[in-house]
C-alpha cells in the first residue's frame, strides 16, 4: 500500500483544522487497502470537537462558553474549565498567598489537563478535579465528565501550550476590554469569592495585568476567531454555533475523502433508513422508502455535475440568471441492484441514456465481468454510476475501470449508492482519487463474511421480492401502522 499518499491526505485534512479526526498515521500504514479495521472505522466516528475558548480573567468566556452550550442544545457537549487544574498550594504557600501568581502557566497542572482531554477525546469518561478559590484546594467529590460530541476547553492560558492548542479544532478569544475585565473582576471576587477591594486590585497590579500582558495576550494569534464584546456579541455566537453544526453534521470520512459526499443527515433520511434496514419491513414499503432515498441521493448527485450560465425571461418580462443543465451525461446501473435507482435517474433526466454492467462475484475478493451494454459515444458524457450499497469497493472498481477503459475521465464519474462501507470508501477514493462518491450514510464496516453492516440485506432481493422468505407476518399493531404513506 502506498502508506504515503494517505499520510498525505491525513496531513492534508487535519492542516485545515480537521485535527478533530486523527487516527494515527501508524495504523493507517498498518492496515491494508481494503482492510480498514472495524475498530479504526469507529475510532474516527469517535472523535469530539474540541473548542478552546481563551481571554483575560473576567472577559466573558465563560459566558460565551455557556451561550454556545445553551445553542447547541441537541448535542452533547462538556465544558471544561482550565481552573479545574490549579495546582494545590502547599501550607507555605498558603501562608503567603497575596504573593501567588495565580495567572502564570506554571500555576496550572498542564499535564494533568493533557491527560484528561487524551481520554475524553478517545471516548473514555474522566473525573475532572473541584477547585475551590476560596480554600485554593481541590475539594472532593471530583466531576465525573463523560465522553461527548463537543469538548470545550475554557481557561486564561488555554492557548500557551502548544500541546493543547493542537488538540482544538477551533480556537476562539474573547476579547473584553481591560476597564470592563477589571469592573467584572472587582465585583464578582467580592461577591463570589469574599475579597476585599484593596486584595482583589494588588493582586490586579501585581499579578493579573501583567500576566495578561506577557502570556494571555500574545496567544490572540493562536485564535481562528475573536470575539469582540463577549457575551454581547450575539452575531459572533450565532455564527460560531451555525459553524460547529456543520461540522458536526459532517461525517468524519468526508474530512479524509474530500470526494466523499455525504448528504445531510434528516429525522425524515434517518426514518427511511430505520425503515428500509429493518428486517421485518415488508416488500412495499421496502420499495417505496428506498426509491424516496435513492431520488434524494440522484437529486444530490446531480448537482455536482458542470452547469452553464443561463439567462431567461419571465412572463413578467423580467430577466431571470439562472443555469443550464449538462447535457451530455448517462446512467450506468450495476446489476441487478443498481437498476432499482434507473426510475430516480429517468424521473430527474429525461429521456436519459442508461448502459448497464454486469459483474459476477466469485467468493470475496474474485470479480469477473459478464456483461456490459453502454452508450457509444460514453467517453463524451458525464456518468452516474448506479449501484445501491458500496461494501468492500471491488464491483466499483471493476465498474470504474471499465468505464475509464471506454475513454470516461476518472473526473466525469459519479458513483452514486445509498450506503457505503468506510473499506469500501478506502479502496475506490485511493484508487480513484478523482472520482466522486454520493451517499446517504456511512455503514459501521464489513463482517467476516464481507458483508455490509449494520447495512440492509440483500438489496436487490429485497427491492425486486426474490428473497427466500415469505413475506413477514406482522403482529397486528405493526400491521395497522405500517403503510408507506405514514
Ligand atoms: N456581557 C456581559 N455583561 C455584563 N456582565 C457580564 C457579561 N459577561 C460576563 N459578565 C459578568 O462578568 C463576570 C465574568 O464573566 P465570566 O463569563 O465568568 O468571565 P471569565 O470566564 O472570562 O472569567 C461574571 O460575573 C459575569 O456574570
Ligand atoms: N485561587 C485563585 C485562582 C485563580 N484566581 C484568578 O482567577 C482568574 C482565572 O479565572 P477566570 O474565570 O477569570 O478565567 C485568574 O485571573 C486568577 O488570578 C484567583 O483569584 N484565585
Ligand atoms: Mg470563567
Amino acid at each position: 500500500m502506498d502508506s504515503k499518499s494517505v499520510e498525505d491526505m491525513i496531513e492534508a485534512s487535519s492542516g485545515v483544522h480537521f485535527s478533530g479526526f486523527h487516527m494515527d498515521a501508524l495504523e493507517m500504514r498498518n492496515t491494508e487497502v481494503g482492510q480498514l479495521t472495524a475498530s479504526a472505522a469507529e475510532e474516527m466516528c469517535r472523535q469530539p470537537f474540541v473548542i478552546g475558548v481563551a481571554g483575560g480573567a473576567a472577559s466573558g468566556k465563560t459566558t460565551v462558553c455557556d451561550m454556545i452550550i445553551q445553542q447547541l442544545h441537541d448535542q452533547r457537549v462538556v465544558l471544561v474549565n482550565q481552573d479545574s487544574f490549579y495546582h494545590d498550594l502547599t501550607e507555605e504557600e498558603l501562608t503567603r498567598v497575596h504573593e501567588y501568581n495565580f495567572d502564570h502557566p506554571d500555576a496550572f497542572d498542564t499535564e494533568q489537563l493533557l491527560c484528561a482531554m487524551e481520554k475524553l477525546r478517545h471516548g473514555q469518561a474522566v473525573d475532572i478535579p473541584n477547585y475551590d478559590f476560596k480554600s485554593y484546594k481541590n475539594v472532593f467529590p471530583a466531576r465525573r465528565v463523560n465522553p461527548s460530541d463537543v469538548i470545550i476547553l475554557e481557561g486564561i492560558l488555554i492557548f500557551h501550550d502548544p500541546r493543547i492548542r493542537e488538540l482544538m479544532n477551533m480556537k476562539i478569544f474573547v476579547d473584553t476590554d481591560a476597564d470592563v475585565r477589571l469592573a467584572r473582576r472587582i465585583r464578582r471576587d467580592i461577591v463570589e469569592k469574599g475579597r476585599d477591594i484593596a486584595t482583589v486590585l494588588d493582586q490586579y497590579s501585581k499579578f493579573v495585568k501583567p500576566a495578561f500582558d506577557d502570556f494571555i495576550l500574545p496567544t490572540k494569534k493562536y485564535a481562528d476567531i475573536i470575539i469582540p464584546r463577549g457575551g454581547d456579541n450575539h452575531v459572533a455566537i450565532d455564527l460560531i454555533v451555525q459553524h460547529i453544526r456543520t461540522k458536526l453534521g459532517q461525517h468524519d470520512m468526508c474530512k479524509i475523502y474530500p470526494n466523499l459526499y455525504v448528504i445531510q443527515s434528516t429525522f425524515q433520511i434517518r426514518g427511511m433508513h430505520t425503515l428500509i434496514r429493518d428486517s421485518q419491513t415488508t416488500k412495499h414499503d421496502f420499495v417505496f422508502y428506498a426509491d424516496r432515498l435513492i431520488r434524494l441521493v440522484v437529486e444530490h448527485g446531480l448537482g455536482h455535475l458542470p452547469f452553464t450560465e443561463k439567462q431567461v425571461t419571465t412572463p413578467t418580462g423580467s430577466v431571470y440568471t439562472g443555469v443550464d443543465f449538462c447535457k451530455r451525461l448517462c446512467g450506468v446501473s450495476v446489476i441487478r441492484s443498481g437498476e432499482s435507482m434507473e426510475n430516480a435517474l429517468r424521473a430527474c433526466c429525461k429521456g436519459m441514456k442508461i448502459g448497464k454492467i454486469l459483474i459476477h462475484r466469485e467468493g470475496d475478493n474474485g470479480q469477473q465481468l459478464i456483461y456490459e451494454k453502454l452508450p457509444q459515444d460514453i467517453s463524451d458524457r458525464h456518468v452516474l454510476l448506479l449501484d445501491p450499497i458500496l461494501g468492500t469497493g471491488n464491483s466499483a472498481v471493476q465498474a470504474i475501470s471499465l468505464l475509464i477503459s471506454k475513454g470516461v475521465p476518472e473526473s466525469n464519474i459519479i458513483f452514486l449508492n445509498l450506503i457505503s462501507a468506510p473499506q469500501g470508501v478506502h479502496v475506490v477514493c485511493k484508487r480513484f482519487p478523482r472520482i466522486k462518491i454520493v451517499t446517504s450514510e456511512i455503514e459501521t464496516g464489513l463482517n467476516e463474511d464481507f458483508r455490509v453492516i449494520p447495512g440492509m440485506g440483500e438489496f436487490g432481493d429485497r427491492y425486486f421480492g426474490t428473497d427466500d422468505d415469505d413475506q413477514p407476518v406482522l403482529p397486528p399493531k405493526n400491521r395497522d401502522t405500517k403503510s408507506s404513506t405514514d
